[in-house]
């Protein structure tokens, strides 16, 4: 029985997927109709509920019947010397455990270094080899610059090196939301160990978030003071200075002063070009030099540049052709952002008739959330916005414009006609590829 539930469940689930987050699953043990699954780690065991509880109660139900349940518990790792000896199979992994998704091409080796992000450069690489040597880091920089690739690069090499360690990298705006789920589950307990107690190295990005939200800021500061007493590294990044973090308790801010504080420069136009060399690289794809110094002119923050350099090789790849002409005309909607953005709003308040204000209220009628679904996945996919911005711009939490963009995704994927009519309408509005679109 415990085999064909696996096997089931392997059938539904794509080898990627699997290989990622089920290499420690296993059926613990049936009783009755009630299936208990064992994995690692809680970081797995909270990953597997929510992104694969359906289909898991899915493959319980068709095996063991409709009325059948099932729970996931993680086995507790026993460092003690005492009872080293039987747990050494736990504790040899061939394979590091991602406890948080990190993105495998934020790597040192793919990130340009210049005189713009050295001393950060330097100091990551070192805490990479050394954890805890500096603790806190606390890395700040105008958006876009490169705060979480560096962060996870740190993470990423340092899995490479030892799989054993447990990294989480979250957003301060997850820590929150996890918080607040665990309040009202009553879980609060698990949710503390989790970032307290099991994790080796603890990112915490976007910490600005949490101004004006002093809850989470408490739970934070605890959290925080634990890791760190337990000689763990901690990494904050944040779009500004320790001491702009206004609100935060003075407490808190010295805590986050007390280890290396680094900041990353806007990079200059030559570290740019190096850049846009290495996104080609890393994404595959190459535009002419004279179009990426054209290019390089109007961006100068990588998120930016890179937004446009992906439009360019997506428009080469489609039409088998790129010339300057052509460029020119597709980047304007992304160069000119801030006209594009208040522009984008007022297209779709008009498109679906409603006004501006109502888009960024948290009005849910029919018309207005369509219209704000759309415009997040243009800001998206057109003006080569991040999710985090788009939620400045639309007035959202991060996991709403994904959640948003995600359900766009869908119908497109669908087939779904009237969406592709809207966002054609909307690109020839916004002036963005050439005539016609890719749409
Ligand atoms: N020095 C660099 N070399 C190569 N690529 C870079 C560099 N800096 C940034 N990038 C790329 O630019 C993009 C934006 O970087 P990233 O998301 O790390 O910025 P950020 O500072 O964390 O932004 P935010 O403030 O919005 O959180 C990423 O795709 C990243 O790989």
């Amino acid at each position: 029985m415990k085999d064909a539930i696996i096997k089931a469940l392997r059938e539904k689930i794509s080898r990627q997927r699997w290989e990622h987050w089920f290499s420690d699953f296993s059926v613990k043990k049936i009783d009755g109709n009630h299936v208990v699954f064992e994995v690692g780690n809680i970081f797995v065991k909270d990953h597997l509920e929510k992104e694969f509880g359906k289909v898991i109660s899915k493959v319980v139900r068709e095996i063991l019947g409709k009325n059948s349940t099932f729970e996931i518990v993680y086995a507790e790792v026993n460092t003690s010397h005492q009872n080293s000896f039987k747990d050494e199979g736990a504790l040899i992994r061939k394979r590091p455990l991602l406890l948080t998704p990190l993105n495998n091409k934020y790597t040192f080796e793919n990130m340009v270094v210049g005189d713009f992000n050295r001393f950060a450069y330097n100091v990551f690489l070192e805490a990479s080899k050394k954890p805890g040597f500096y603790n806190p880091i606390f890395l700040y920089s105008d958006v876009g610059l490169g705060k979480t690739h560096l962060a996870q690069a740190l993470a990423n090499y340092v899995l490479e090196t030892d799989p054993d360690m447990k990294v989480a990298y979250l957003t301060s705006e997850e820590f929150m939301n996890e918080m607040i789920t665990a309040i009202k589950a009553g879980n609060t307990e698990e949710f503390r160990e989790k970032y307290r107690k099991k994790a080796d190295i603890l990112i915490i990005d976007d910490i600005q978030f949490l101004i004006g939200k002093p809850g989470a800021q408490i739970e934070l500061f605890h959290t925080f003071n634990a890791v760190h007493e337990a000689g763990k590294q901690i990494i904050i990044c944040s779009d500004r200075p320790p001491q702009e973090l206004k609100d935060f308790h003075s407490r808190m801010v010295s805590r986050f002063q007390m280890g290396i504080v680094v900041k990353i420069e806007k990079p200059s136009k030559d570290a740019l070009i190096k850049i846009a060399r290495k996104i080609m690289e890393v994404k595959g794809g190459e535009i002419n030099d004279e179009i990426l110094l054209y290019v390089v002119d109007i961006f100068d923050s990588p998120r930016l540049l890179q937004g446009a350099i992906l439009k360019l090789i997506a428009y080469k790849n489609l039409f088998g052709e790129l010339n300057m002409e052509i460029a020119r005309s597709l980047l304007p909607s992304v160069s000119s952002k801030n006209t594009d953005n208040d522009k984008l709003l007022e297209i779709v308040s008009e498109m679906f008739d409603c006004n501006k204000e109502d888009i960024l209220s948290k009005k849910r009628l029919k018309n207005i959330s369509f219209a704000r679904k759309i415009g997040m996945y243009y800001a998206h996919k057109y003006l080569g916005m991040s999710t985090r911005e788009i939620g400045r711009l639309f007035n959202k939490t991060h996991s709403s414009v994904v959640q948003n963009i995600r359900q766009i995704e869908e119908s497109l994927k669908q087939g779904n006609l009237a969406i592709k009519s809207y966002l054609k309408r909307l690109n020839k509005s916004i002036k963005g590829f050439a005539e016609g679109g890719t749409l």
